[in-house]
């Protein structure tokens, strides 16, 4: 228990950044993950999200913050792709990650695989745990089972979860509101304000990802801005 409280003690109020770039992303890879991590460390965060074992092993080996961790994965016939089974927490732990997050939706599972019986290996091993949920019942459930916190990751990405372009406040307010463990903003959290606003409601940490990893994407919602103006000018440059 000494452990799990020591990492959420230094998660406390503080920002957690994601460094997460997939095959086929233009910065994928461990070594350029790593300097992403070093780059957040630099500029205050207090904890890293990291994908996959060759990511968490760089990140871990260039800076002194806890890395929660995850391994996404597609398994046939599974919705499930955020740690979906026991093999990718034992990967996880070989590789050194502080904490693991997983999958705590409703969502079919691979195999026989159950949420059950990943939060109850991590219980044994004395590992923090991250629950992912998209609805207060998948929070309320995962705090019943014994998880150390929960997160706010799925919101959206689930089809009975809410569905919108922003941060879902209203989870997170509820999940704060009805839980005693502490409850992590994460998703679609794109502006230093919003980040703001979840700590004002309650969140214990907040997890920013794309906003300040994913290069592309930054640079999409500056081409969205561009091309506003180009339509209201009336003007397509042609002549
Ligand atoms: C839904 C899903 O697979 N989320 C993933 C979970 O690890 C990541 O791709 C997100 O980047 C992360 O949750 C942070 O969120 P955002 O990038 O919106 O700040």
């Amino acid at each position: 228990m000494g452990t799990l409280n020591t990492i959420l003690q230094k998660l406390r109020h503080g920002l957690i950044v994601s460094c997460q770039a997939l095959p086929g992303e233009p910065l994928h890879g461990a070594e350029i993950m790593a300097r992403m991590a070093a780059a957040a460390e630099e500029g205050g965060a207090v904890g890293i999200r990291a994908n996959g074992s060759a990511d968490i092993r760089a990140i871990k080996s260039a800076v002194s913050l806890p890395v929660i961790g995850i391994i996404k994965r597609d398994y046939p016939g599974s919705e499930v792709y955020i740690t979906p089974t026991l093999r990718e927490i034992d990967e996880l732990l070989e590789a050194g990650a502080d904490m693991i997050a997983f999958d705590a939706t409703r969502q079919k599972r691979p195999g026989d695989s159950t949420l059950e019986q990943i939060v109850a290996f991590l219980h044994r091993s004395g590992t923090a745990s991250m629950a992912d949920i998209s609805i207060l019942e998948e929070a309320v459930h995962a705090e019943a089972l014994g998880v150390t916190c929960v997160s706010t990751t799925l919101s959206g990405y689930t089809p009975y979860s809410l569905q919108q372009e922003g941060p879902n406040f209203e989870l997170l307010q509820s999940a704060v509101d009805r839980l005693s463990i502490p409850v992590i903003a994460e998703g679609r959290m794109n502006e230093p304000a919003q980040v703001q606003q979840a700590l004002e409601l309650g969140a214990y940490a907040v997890v920013v990802g794309s906003a300040i990893t994913r290069p592309q994407l930054i640079t999409g919602r500056f081409m969205a801005a561009i091309r506003k103006v180009a339509v209201n000018d009336g003007n397509d440059g042609s002549d």
